[in-house]
Parts: structure tokens; C-alpha cells; sequence
């Protein structure tokens, strides 16, 4: 089995899109920037796994390299295991190996040891335009075999290419393949593995939403984050808010309100703007390409008398929030409240850092829930919010 790595998103040249080249996936060093790899700790792992033209390297070009979905209809068939480094962010550092279809498990040359052990999430791409049941057992088979090197992997099936299917067959088709996927693991006796099931287009967000979720589970710091962005809501009387990586569009945590997937898609049309605009507009000088920086913010007023607000909160990661017109009155107060956001953002990191190797978890080593008892809570004043609730 051989190896090859992207360095660096260097593998596709990136000419589907206006968004910079070189603006991604290289580490970022910006004075807010933690890095959360501890020396020598392995970057978690996403292992995308499927049968052949599934779709495993649509998603990956489309979501982490910028390629337009009609453009993935030229890719050529995978033939040997693809690593891609992503290291947009201090939040976001993962892997992803992408696996050719045909890979044999039984192979002498395929090390599970090696492949299962480090992966923090298995992704497996069934292809719902096709007939699914050669790939419910291929799913089966990786499943079982993974588990059993590893049973911490997150286990996650999504169901690709719905695009083409109309609402009811879509509904049909999760149904009928999570029934059979699950019956199928208890036949063999691994009941006791969890798999959660998304569907997904590269056509539409709905890949984007898929991953979003897939990359939170792997953010130990998640519980903290979602806190943070409840007490900014609370606060600031925002109704909906995602904290995004700016290069794949995937955001990385929200806050405890269900995601509407077109308040997410509101969102990632914002980012698009305001990367397109950025580079157009705010390149100074050519030495300095990164137009877009901490500084930058953006609002976007609706003809439904709702606000879209952006700031960033480094290089890579921008909060997005949703609120309503009448509330945008206050923006000082937002404005104060997102920068002591962005200051108990970074705590959580500094706190990280701090018990490398145990990630904000408690003396009985679970995790610490409202990690922002610790921090935040006292920045993020709740006299604010009695400002903004007597209007
Ligand atoms: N309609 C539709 N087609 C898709 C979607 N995702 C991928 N495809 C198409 O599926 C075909 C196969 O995609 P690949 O990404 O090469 O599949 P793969 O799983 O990496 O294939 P191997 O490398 O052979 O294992 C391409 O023609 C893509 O354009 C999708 O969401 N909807």
C-alpha cells in the first residue's frame, strides 16, 4: 500500500473558485492562534471510506479544497491512499485518507493496526443513486474490523448523492439503509456500535452540515464552546449563532438552538461574500495577501428585518451571528460582548494547553460540561442583557 500526501491543499490547484489559494491549510501562527496539537500528539484522523465512485474525493476537494461540484465529474479514480493535512486553525487540525474503493482489508500490505488506531472518525460514503446493498456489506465489514482495533472511532455513514433523489426516496432510502446497516452489526454481534447517519449532496450544504458535525465530535472543547456562544446569545440578544472555520465553511460549534439549514446556508453565503470582497477589495499590498484578518467584520441586513453579523476571531475562524434588526440597535454592546467572547475562546485553549494530553476534563476525568464556569462567565456581563431584554 502506498502513500501519497497533499502538501498542503498543493494537490488541487484551486482555480474552481476566487477564494486565495494560498489562504488555507498552513498552520496558522496569528498572535490568537493556540496550538492545540501538544508536541508529538497526533492530529485525529478522518478516514473516508467507501465503495468505488461513492464520492470520497468529491467531498474531500469540495469542502476542503474549494473545488466546484461540477468539476469532481473529471476526478480520476483513487488508487492509493491520499493524506491531507488540514491545519486551517488551532480548532481545526485533523487528517483526512482518503481510501481508494477497492481496498482490500485482507491485503497483507493493509496495516489496520496502524490505519484504525489513530482515526478519531470513520467515514463511510454509500452512493443512494446506486444499488446499496454491496456497499451495506463493505460497511459492515469496515465497521466491525475498525472497532475491533479501535473502539473509540466515531462512526459516521453518510448517505451521498441524495441530489438526484426526490424527498420521499430520500426519507425511504436512510430509513431502509440505517435498518439494514444496524440489524446487519447485531447479526454479526456488535450491536453496541453507534453509527450516525447523514445525507449529503457536494450540491448543496448538506456536505458541508455533515462534516461540520463529524469535525465538532473530534473538538474535545466543543461543550465549552457551545456554553460560550449560549451566554453570547443570552447576552446580546442574538438569535442563532455558528462559529465558522472560514476555509471549509464548517463551523465548529453553535449554540444549543436547533440548526435551521437555511440560517447555516445564510451563513456560508456571508463567508463567501465577505472572503470574495476581502480579496477584491482590502489587498494592500503584496506581501500581504491575507486581506482578511482578525480585524475584519461585516453586516448584512435582510429584507425580513433580520441582521447577519460577522466577526473574526482570528484568521481562520469567524462567529456569524443572526438576530433581529430592532436588536442591532445595541451593537456596542455586541461589540463588547463578542470581544470578551473572543478573549474566553482563547482561555479555553490557554486552559487546554495547560492540561495537555487531558483536555478540559475534571478530577474524575470527564468532561468539564460548562467549561465556562471557569472562564467567561464574568466577562460576558448579564446586565447587558437586561439592557437589551427592556427595550
Ligand atoms: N450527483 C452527485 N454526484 C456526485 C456527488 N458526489 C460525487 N459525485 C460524482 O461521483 C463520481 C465519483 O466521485 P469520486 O469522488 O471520484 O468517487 P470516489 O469514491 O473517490 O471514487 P474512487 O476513487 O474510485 O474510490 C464523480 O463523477 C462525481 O462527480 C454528489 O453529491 N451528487
Amino acid at each position: 500500500m502506498s502513500y501519497q500526501d497533499e502538501e498542503e491543499g498543493g494537490a488541487f490547484d484551486g482555480h474552481a473558485s476566487s477564494f486565495p489559494k494560498d489562504f488555507g491549510y498552513g498552520a496558522f501562527d496569528g498572535e490568537h492562534d493556540v496550538n492545540l496539537s501538544a508536541s508529538g500528539e497526533q492530529k485525529p484522523r478522518i478516514l473516508l471510506m467507501g465503495l468505488r465512485r461513492s464520492g470520497k474525493s468529491s467531498i474531500q476537494k469540495v469542502v476542503f479544497h474549494k473545488m466546484s461540484p461540477n468539476e469532481t465529474l473529471f476526478l480520476e479514480s483513487t488508487n492509493k491512499i491520499v493524506k491531507d493535512d488540514i491545519n486551517n486553525s488551532s480548532f481545526v487540525q485533523f487528517q483526512i485518507w482518503d481510501f481508494p474503493g477497492q481496498i482490500d482489508f485482507f491485503d497483507s500490505s493493509f496495516d489496520s493496526d496502524m490505519i484504525f488506531g489513530g482515526c478519531g472518525a470513520l467515514v463511510f460514503v454509500i452512493d443512494a443513486q446506486d444499488d446499496y446493498m454491496e456497499a451495506l456489506n463493505k460497511l459492515n465489514l469496515t465497521v466491525t474490523k475498525a472497532y475491533k482495533v479501535n473502539p473509540n472511532i466515531k462512526f459516521e455513514v453518510f448517505i451521498h448523492k441524495v441530489d438526484g433523489l426526490g424527498d420521499d426516496f430520500k426519507m425511504e432510502s436512510q430509513r431502509d439503509i440505517h435498518q439494514r446497516a444496524t440489524d446487519d452489526l447485531a447479526d454479526s454481534g456488535y450491536d453496541q456500535i453507534h453509527l450516525s447517519f447523514h445525507l449529503t449532496s457536494i450540491y448543496d450544504h448538506s456536505i458541508f452540515e455533515a462534516f461540520s458535525k463529524v469535525v465538532q465530535k473530534l473538538i474535545p472543547q466543543l461543550p465549552a464552546l457551545e456554553n460560550l456562544l449560549n451566554i453570547l446569545n443570552t447576552n446580546s440578544a442574538i438569535e442563532k449563532s455558528f462559529l465558522f472555520d472560514v476555509v471549509s465553511k464548517i463551523y465548529i460549534a453553535t449554540d444549543s438552538t436547533p440548526v435551521d439549514m437555511q440560517s447555516y446556508e445564510l451563513c456560508c453565503d456571508m463567508i463567501d461574500v465577505v472572503i470574495d470582497v476581502s480579496w477584491i477589495y482590502g489587498v494592500k499590498e503584496e506581501q500581504d495577501p491575507a486581506a482578511f484578518d482578525e480585524q475584519s467584520s461585516s453586516l448584512i441586513k435582510l429584507n425580513n428585518g433580520t441582521v447577519l453579523y460577522l466577526r473574526e476571531v482570528n484568521k481562520f475562524l469567524a462567529l456569524v451571528c443572526i438576530l433581529r434588526e430592532d436588536n442591532f440597535d445595541h451593537k456596542g454592546i455586541i461589540d463588547y460582548n463578542f470581544l470578551c467572547f473572543r478573549e474566553a475562546i482563547q482561555q479555553v485553549f490557554e486552559l487546554r494547553n495547560k492540561c495537555q494530553g487531558n483536555p478540559l476534563t475534571n478530577s474524575a476525568g470527564s468532561p468539564i460540561v460548562n467549561g465556562n464556569n471557569i472562564i467567561g462567565e464574568r466577562h460576558l456581563s448579564p446586565t447587558l442583557t437586561d439592557e437589551i431584554g427592556s427595550k
